[in-house]
């Protein structure tokens, strides 16, 4: 096991290449099962979360190589084998698996999903678009059996505007017999990029980036290549990074479009963000003002940025209010803030950040993947040296921190945990 040390303090500069979005690329595999010939996805990130998959992928009988980023997939040996923990628990997106192998298979048993605790994470939508489809579905210790003899088109309305049901529900859709319409869909970049791997497998599907998608089943899928789009989280967290210590970053590789709401409220707080095509140009070296945020589903202020801004707010003058709509309990990262000098409360939905504090260095432990980013950033702003713990988030979801931060001239490295420090992880 390992920690996070960084020297903070001191100003970053220079360019970072954002690599493949985490989002899309947990759909993106799981949907490679629907195919019958095989099927490349470039551009993948380095991530635990795609080393699982594959692994899951393999379980089932895949054939799978993974070379410099991108994934080669043949699905033809698969069988739908039982899933039920495991690997299973260890990310949020291998709920994914159920979508995919209810469309090729017609069945398929998988374990209840894991990711980040960010208070109730329900999937009551997923299982009610794959009732709608014609599944039976039950949920056996911990287990979710799905079988169907027959999928057909339905008219799914969702109550609840989730990615993950509408990924899920078109990863099964894609294969019913006759149309489905999901209404009240997520309109995410994700759902775009899944749903043009997709089609570029045979699948006709119409609406995906608007909140009615439309999908005519068909027989079969087959083979493709996939470029999988930029992580504009990744791009956000290094965009606050930027803005918070940064004198002259550029981010390469990113979607600006994707990012609005962030380059919006970057600039209401006085940074300067110059956009390009594909890049975003930082500077942080000026006075920053305190700006309120509420998290909202794209294209509002997303949620898996908020706790990352809280950090950059610790720098800004006044009192700003943070509230998340969508997981009102994402606040496990404002204790650990606190024991690094922010003045920031909690109150309901909303933490309230009293600035301008100068963080200090100190022992501070990720609770899930944004945590550990809010955390490093804020080690980078802080006078002294501070150590993060709980790296298996982290690594869910950011390809090669360490060295993308050294490249902006950070003095960031992991080292091992003292047994001492072992013993104490066991007992938290
Ligand atoms: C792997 C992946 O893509 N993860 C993202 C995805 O998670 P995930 O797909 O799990 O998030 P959803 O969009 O489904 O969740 C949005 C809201 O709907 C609720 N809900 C969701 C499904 C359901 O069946 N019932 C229900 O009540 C959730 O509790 C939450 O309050 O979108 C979240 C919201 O942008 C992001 O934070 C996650 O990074
Ligand atoms: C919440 C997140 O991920 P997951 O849904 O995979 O847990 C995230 O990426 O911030």
């Amino acid at each position: 096991m390992e920690k996070l040390k960084i020297a903070g303090g001191y100003p970053l500069k220079g360019t970072v290449r954002i690599s493949g979005a985490k989002n899309s690329a947990v759909a993106l595999i799981p949907a490679t099962i629907l195919a019958e010939s095989p099927v490349t996805i470039e551009g993948l990130p380095d991530i635990s979360d795609v080393a699982i998959l594959k692994d899951l992928l393999e379980e089932i009988g895949g054939k799978v190589q993974l070379s410099d980023n991108d994934m080669t997939v043949d699905p033809s040996t698969m069988i739908s084998m039982p899933l039920p923990n495991g690997k299973v628990k260890k990310l949020r997106a291998s709920y994914y698996l159920m979508g995919a192998m209810l469309g090729r298979f017609k069945k398929a048993v998988i374990g209840l999903p894991g990711g980040c605790h960010l208070g109730p994470r329900p999937i009551d939508q997923h299982i009610k678009g794959f009732e709608a489809l014609g599944a039976q579905i039950t949920n056996e210790q911990g287990a979710i059996y799905l079988r169907a003899d027959e999928l057909r088109g339905a008219r799914i309305y969702l109550d609840v505007v989730s990615v993950g049901a509408t990924i899920n529900i078109m990863l099964a859709a894609v294969r019913a017999k006759g149309r489905t319409v999901i209404e009240n869909a997520a309109k995410e970049p994700e759902i775009i990029d899944v749903a043009t791997l997709l089609t570029s497998m045979g699948a006709k599907i119409k609406g995906a980036g608007t909140d009615v998608i439309r999908i005519d089943g068909v027989d079969s899928l087959h083979g493709c290549r996939h470029t999988i789009i930029p992580d504009r989280i990744e791009a956000g967290t290094y965009m606050i990074l930027g803005a918070a210590v940064g004198e002259g970053v550029l981010i390469d590789n990113v979607i600006p479009q994707h990012l609005e709401s962030l380059i919006a409220k970057l600039r209401e707080m006085g940074v300067r963000v110059e956009s390009g095509d594909d890049q975003v140009f930082v500077d942080g070296s000026t006075k920053l003002k305190a700006v309120d945020i509420k998290t909202l589903v794209y294209p509002g202020f997303p949620t898996d940025l908020q706790q990352p801004f809280t950090s950059l707010l610790t720098k800004a003058a006044g009192s700003s209010v943070v509230t998340d709509t969508i997981y009102g309990a994402r606040f496990k990262h404002i204790d650990e803030l606190r024991r690094m000098n922010a003045n920031i409360k909690v109150e309901g939905r909303s933490a309230i950040i009293n600035g301008p504090i100068q963080l200090q260095g100190a022992k501070v432990k990720a609770s899930d993947l944004r945590a550990g980013a809010a955390l490093v950033i804020a080690g980078l702003i802080a006078e002294g040296i501070t150590e993060v713990t709980g790296l298996e988030h982290i690594d869910r979801g950011y390809s090669d921190l360490v060295g993308k931060l050294n490249g902006l001239g950070a003095t960031i490295w992991r080292e091992a945990l003292t047994q001492e420090e072992v013993e104490q992880m066991k007992n938290t």
